[in-house]
């Protein structure tokens, strides 16, 4: 293999973005200059996905506004609806977030404009549009309908009524809005490069975020989330079981894992190799629900598993990690965990897709060949 290639594109800059920077030295992670922590404190999710998009803050009332868009777009589209429920209630909940995504662009009578104004209007129309797919998913696999969305709740606190048909407490909404924050935003990871490719030949937002969509799937990316939980699961989660005796299984498990040579989902990452920025934020956020809920042996399965990790391998949890354990005592299904990255990871793609149609280049690396040199057809 030539010196020159690199493999992954591990360590290669394609790019300038003006959107977040990951910085792996002081472990840190800006959205338009903003520290994430600072806006998962302190800000609605719709405020975050603005600032996204536009690269300010929105003022109070270009807020208001877009909460007002976002409630008269969140009702679960009739031809959306339709083509999910052509779809087997065993396959993927991702593929269902794939195919909602692909019917919403066939649909959208703008599909093929790629103006800044309509680009902006089509990730907004998604970002609204997205928590109801989610939540009927879930809904319809349990057998349930679908719940109408509620207008007197903002965008998190509504996510989970369509999914729950109830009212979250408060502090469940807001352990849900941190994580949409954290989740939105994290410059050239596979799956935005995915959508930076497909915009770059020039094709429309709907198909970027589709195949983003793709990409986010995989257990090495967003559906590591998702993998977590089937660790836990593995492990066996008992109620009532003290912290510490969670804890002892869940080292031993690792240990004997990590004989085994198997890859843990949660732990590593391509950037961050001293720990991932956002571990923190979710981290506090997990321990509110564990405490809410009152599910101590969820804290000694994850300080157990982090534990015998860093002793054996000094690698550190991303952000997946603390993120499944959170959405499973909020009472998600575990396939439905991937699909709740889509919905906060669209306001991040729509960004990367904005913002790669107005500086494009075809992105199109090379390869070096290393098949059979040229030959002939046997009867040539
Ligand atoms: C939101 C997100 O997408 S965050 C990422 C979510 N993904 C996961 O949690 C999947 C599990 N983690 C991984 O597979 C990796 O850490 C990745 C893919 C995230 C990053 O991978 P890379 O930067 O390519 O690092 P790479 O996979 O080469 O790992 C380097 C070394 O650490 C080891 N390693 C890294 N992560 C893990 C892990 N989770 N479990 C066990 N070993 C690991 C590798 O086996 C490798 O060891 P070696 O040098 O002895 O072969
Ligand atoms: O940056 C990455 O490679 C993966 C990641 O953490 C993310 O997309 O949030």
């Amino acid at each position: 293999m030539s010196d020159e290639i690199k493999k992954g594109l591990a360590g290669v800059v394609v790019d300038y973005t003006a959107i977040s920077k990951v910085n792996p030295e002081t472990n840190s992670l800006l959205y338009r200059g903003y520290p994430v922590q600072d806006l998962a404190a302190n800000l609605p999710f719709e405020a975050v996905a603005l600032l996204l998009w536009t690269g300010d803050l929105p003022t109070e009332d270009e807020l208001k506004q877009f909460q007002e868009f976002e409630r008269a777009h969140r009702a679960l589209d009739p031809n959306v609806k339709q083509a999910i429920d052509l779809l087997p209630t065993d396959c993927h909940p991702m593929d269902v977030g794939r195919t909602a995504v692909s019917v919403l662009g066939a649909n959208h009578p703008k599909a093929e404009d790629s103006s800044p104004e309509a680009e902006l209007e089509k990730a907004k129309a998604l970002f609204a549009a997205f928590p109801a797919v989610v939540a009927y998913d879930q809904r319809r696999r349990r057998g349930q309908d679908v719940v109408e969305p509620n207008a007197d709740l903002d965008y998190s606190a509504n996510f989970l009524w369509m999914t729950f048909g109830e009212e979250q407490p408060e502090e469940v909404v807001d352990a849900f809005r941190v994580s949409m924050v954290l989740y939105a935003e994290h410059s050239f990871n596979a799956s935005t490069f995915t959508a930076r490719v497909i915009t770059s030949t020039l094709s429309d937002l709907h198909s970027a975020v589709t195949g983003a969509i793709g990409a986010l799937k995989g257990p090495l990316h967003g559906g590591a989330n998702e993998a977590v939980m089937h660790t836990f699961d593995e492990i066996g989660i008992r109620k009532e079981e003290s912290r510490e005796d969670a804890a002892g299984r869940a080292k031993a498990w690792m240990e004997d894992a990590l004989a085994q040579k198997k890859k843990i989902m949660g732990f590593g990452h391509r950037v961050y190799k001293n720990g991932d920025s956002r571990v923190p934020t979710m981290k506090a956020a997990l321990d509110r629900m564990i405490a809410h809920y009152g599910r101590d042996e969820m804290l000694g399965l994850y300080d157990g598993l982090e534990a015998a990790m860093g002793e054996a391998k000094d690698i550190k949890p991303n952000l997946d990690y603390p993120a499944g354990p959170t959405y499973h005592l909020m009472g998600f299904d575990t396939e439905m965990f991937t699909p709740i990255f889509i919905a906060s990871r669209i306001t991040g793609w729509t960004a990367h897709i904005m913002e790669q149609r107005a500086s494009n280049a075809l992105i199109r690396p090379l390869s070096e060949y290393n098949g059979p040199d040229q030959r002939e057809l046997p009867n040539g």
